[in-house]
This record gives structure tokens, C-alpha cells and sequence, in this order.
């Protein structure tokens, strides 16, 4: 039966949204239309030249990947850049992906799919490339993670600096098996593949493996179903580097732990490099077994922390400087200070803001940074935000926004500006500091007074509580009793 163009789309859509955060799907993909289907060229129909761009720069991997499984390895992309919105006129931009110069996501993957193997010549394998490919064993180092653009906080130190030192002498130092841990969107991810690039790099007889837990437990699986274990294990046992990503995975999966338990004695004994990350420290991993356990603390165990505010403003200036965009310095403080969960988070707002202002012709500026965040952070949804309790005080003592957040020491502003700062510390997230920079920079210990000398007026001035009072139900918080 033949395809049409919205069943092969709709298709790749699929295995896209399979690899890439619901944002980043949402932000890149939603918008795209496709427009035709010819000689298994498959044209999509993008926004503007930025996103075009964009996907290029981010997605190609991906891209690919969706168009081998839906139309093969001669299936190609097109894309069609809408270039005057107005009249709604396209100029078809082709692209055809195994071509261009700069997408070349088919010769990028396959490279990419083969260097390990490439680097082995002269290495006596028993494999041939397609061994390799048919058993879809061989996983690859995405090249944008290096330590480069890894920015170094008191959060990631020692991570980054035994990294670092395992990167240079992998299978030498102490530090093995290296063991990184932590939360959601931290750098895991990162921190190891810059490490199997340097590797890969400076050291290019080494044969560097980056596989994630998952991945592992299914090629395993399949080695099982397709009698292939032989093949499975003896590929395994010719990594001179084993990247392995979370490792909280294999928990419950008792056959997978066993032939992992195998895997890395063997690459231990003979000098390896084993590194590992996990979502928690080892001792907190449920459900694996303790001689893997024991293993996994032989080398060095370290953590990857939550950012502080200097790290997040330090990693959205790389960003950006990568990218080429000029952002107002004020609206990457906000965006810091709003966005302290993790890093990933924070790159999407900065990805969405991105695209809301190529979409909209827009400046991005602190207006267009607010909206946004509005729409995508859930957190700034859920609570009181610190900018509509100051309109509120502003609008209950007639008073300007620049004169509530100003240096005026007259009462008639201090006693409102207070309140302000009481409300927000009492019915936001932020921290003393984020209040003192919304306003106007003010330090943390002049915030503190602020607190002080409501809760002391509380006691005292009827007026000042009444005040508060109904500022709190025309927001409609909890109000102090
Ligand atoms: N210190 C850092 N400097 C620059 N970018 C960073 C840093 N830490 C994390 N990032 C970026 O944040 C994003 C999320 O990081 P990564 O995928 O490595 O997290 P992770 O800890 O592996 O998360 P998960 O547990 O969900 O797999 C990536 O785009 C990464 O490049």
C-alpha cells in the first residue's frame, strides 16, 4: 500500500517524541506540517529559517533515525521554509539530508554508528560492521557534550574534576569504576559523554562505548531471543571505555545484572574503564544485587548537585553564547533565579523562549521572558507570583511600581514595600535573595528586616494588618489571621 505523507509524518513523529523531552516535542515538532511525499523524499513544512536551523543543529539525529524506520536508508527529507507568513508563500529550501553540507545526519549516524568499530582496524575483531549494525549493539557519543561547555560549579566539582582526570588516563587512576550520581537533568549525561568524546578525542585506539541501561537490557533481551548471546557478550568484552547510563535500571532485571556482573569483571580485571551514573548513591539503589553493588563502589562515587545561582546564570550565558543570542543580562538573572530546579528545565525555557521570539519577530526581553515562563513553568503557575502581589500593594497605596521597589526611605513607601516583601516571602518559593533582587536589588539581610518589621506591626497596627488582609483575598491567599 503506498504512504501518504501524514501517515509516514505522523509515524516519525513517534519515534521522536520517544527521544526527545515533551517540550522540546511540543516547541519543534507540533508546529511542523507535512506537505509531500515523492520518490521517498518526504518534505516537511517548518516556520522559518531559525527553526529550520534549529532542527539541523538538534534534532538531526533524531530526524534520521525516524526516517530510516519509516522510509529506509534511502528515504530522504526535504524541508519547505515559510517565508512570508503573510501570503502564506513557501520557498522550497531543499535539504536533502544525506547531501547537505551541513545535514548530514545520514553520513553523521552511520560514521558515528561505525567509528568505534573504524578505530578497532588493526584490532583482531571477530565482527564484521554489519554484525555490529544488525545487532544494533554499537550506541554513539553525542559530540556536543564536552567538558568545554560543561560549566564547573561547587554542584558538579569533584564529578567534573575526576572526570576529568579519568578522561585523560582511563583504566589508570584509582577511579574506577567512576561512579556519578544524582538527580533529574543535573549533567549526568553530559558529564559522561564529555568524557568518552576526550577519550574518543585524544586517545583514538581506545574503544569507547556509551550504552544506557536500558539500551543494554534490550539489546540483551534480543541477544537472548535471537541466539545471539555469544556475539552479545564477546562484543561487550572488547570496550576499552564502558559508559554506562543509569544504572538504577538493571534493578529487578536479575539475568541483565548477571551477564552486566560478568561484563564488568572482565573489563575490570583487565584494566578498563567502567564509568556509571545513576539517579542515587548506591547504597540508596534498590533491587541490585550486592556483589554488583560492592563493584560499584571500588572506585570513586560522586554527586552532581543542584546548581546555585552564579553556576545557572554562568550555564544560560554558555548557552546562549553558543547559539549565538544576545539575551539583556536582567532577563537571564530573571530567568535564573525563576527556573532552580534543574538544568534541563532551564534550557527549555531558554529553547522556548527562543522560539517564541524567532516565531514572533519578538525581542526577547523581560515581558516575552515572563510570558513564557508563565506558560511553562508549572511552579510559577501554582503559587502567587512576586510581580502581581507588588501590583497589587502598588494598587492599594496609590503608588507607582518604581517608587514601591525604589530607594525612597519615606514612610509612605517603606510601609508598603515591606508588606510586598512579607507577602512574597510568605506565599512564593523564592529564596530571601530572589525576593531582594525583585526588588530592586536589595541584599537578604535588608529582606529580613522587612519580615521582621511586618511581623512586629502585625502585633501592633491595626491598619498595617487590615491592609495586608485584603491584599491577601484580592489575590486570594491564605490570609493572616
Ligand atoms: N554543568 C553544566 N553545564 C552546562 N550544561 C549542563 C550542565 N549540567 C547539565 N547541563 C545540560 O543540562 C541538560 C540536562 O543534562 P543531562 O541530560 O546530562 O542530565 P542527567 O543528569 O543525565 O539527567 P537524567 O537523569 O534525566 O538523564 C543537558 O542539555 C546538559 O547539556
Amino acid at each position: 500500500m503506498l504512504k501518504d505523507c501524514k501517515t509516514v509524518w505522523n509515524n516519525c513523529l513517534k519515534v521522536i517524541r520517544e527521544n526527545i523531552a515533551e517540550q522540546s516535542f511540543k516547541t519543534w515538532f507540533e508546529p511542523i506540517v507535512p506537505i509531500r511525499l515523492f520518490n521517498n523524499v518526504l518534505t516537511i513544512q517548518v516556520p522559518s529559517q531559525f527553526f529550520y536551523e534549529w532542527l539541523e543543529e538538534h534534532y538531526v539525529h533524531v530526524l534520521r533515525t525516524a526516517i530510516d524506520a519509516e522510509l529506509g536508508v534511502e528515504g530522504r527529507l526535504e524541508y519547505s521554509i515559510v517565508i512570508d507568513k503573510g501570503n502564506e508563500k513557501n520557498k522550497p529550501y531543499v535539504i536533502n539530508i544525506p547531501t547537505s553540507s551541513k545535514t548530514t545526519a545520514n553520513s553523521m549516524v552511520k560514521e558515528n554508528r561505525y567509528t568505534n568499530t573504524a578505530q578497532n582496524e588493526g584490532y583482531k575483531s571477530p565482527f564484521e560492521l554489519r554484525d555490529l549494525d544488525s545487532l544494533h549493539l554499537a550506541s554513539y557519543l553525542n559530540p556536543h557534550y564536552t567538558f568545554d561547555n560543561f560549566i564547573e560549579g561547587d554542584c558538579n566539582r569533584l564529578a567534573r574534576s575526576a572526570g576529568y582526570a579519568v578522561a585523560n588516563k582511563p583504566g589508570v587512576t584509582s577511579f574506577n569504576p567512576l561512579m556519578l550520581y544524582g538527580g533529574v537533568g543535573l549533567g549526568k549525561t553530559h558529564l559522561v559523554q564529555a568524557i568518552g568524546n576526550h577519550i574518543k578525542n585524544t586517545a583514538s585506539n581506545k574503544f569507547v562505548l556509551y550504552v544506557s541501561s536500558e539500551k543494554f537490557t534490550n539489546q540483551f533481551i534480543d541477544a537472548l531471543k535471537n541466539n545471539n548471546m555469544q556475539n552479545f557478550t564477546n562484543f561487550y568484552l572488547q570496550v576499552d571505555v564502558l559508559v554506562i547510563d543509569d544504572v538504577q535500571f538493571l534493578a529487578g532485571k536479575e539475568r541483565t545484572q548477571e551477564i552486566f556482573f560478568h561484563i564488568f569483571n572482565h573489563l575490570h580485571q583487565a584494566g578498563k574503564q567502567i564509568i556509571m551514573t545513576s539517579d542515587c548513591p548506591p547504597r540508596e539503589l534498590k533491587g541490585l544485587q550486592d556483589r554488583l553493588l560492592s563493584r560499584f563502589k571500588w572506585g570513586l562515587t560522586a554527586d552532581l548537585q543542584q546548581p546555585d545561582l552564579e553556576t545557572r546564570i554562568a550555564i544560560i550565558q554558555k548557552k546562549l553564547q553558543t547559539e549565538g543570542i544576545f539575551i539583556p543580562p536582567m532577563v537571564i538573572e530573571y530567568l535564573a533565579h525563576s527556573v532552580d530546579t534543574n538544568i534541563r528545565e532551564l534550557e527549555g525555557v531558554i529553547v522556548s523562549l527562543m522560539a517564541q521570539a524567532s516565531l514572533n519577530r519578538k525581542e526577547i526581553d523581560m515581558d516575552l521572558a515572563r510570558q513564557t515562563l508563565q506558560n511553562i513553568v508549572q511552579h510559577v503557575d501554582k503559587e502567587v507570583s512576586i510581580e502581581a502581589i507588588q501590583k497589587k500593594v502598588v494598587d492599594h497605596f496609590g503608588l507607582s511600581l518604581e517608587e514601591l521597589k525604589g530607594k525612597s526611605r519615606r514612610k509612605e513607601y517603606v510601609i508598603p514595600r515591606q508588606i510586598a516583601v512579607y507577602l512574597a516571602k510568605e506565599h512564593t518559593e523564592h529564596s530571601l535573595k530572589s525576593i531582594g533582587y525583585h526588588f530592586g536589588g536589595r541584599d537578604h539581610s535588608t529582606i529580613i528586616h522587612a519580615i521582621q518589621s511586618v511581623n512586629d506591626m502585625l502585633k501592633t497596627e491595626q491598619e498595617v494588618k487590615s491592609a495586608i488582609q485584603a491584599i491577601q483575598k484580592q489575590l486570594k491567599l491564605k490570609v493572616t489571621k
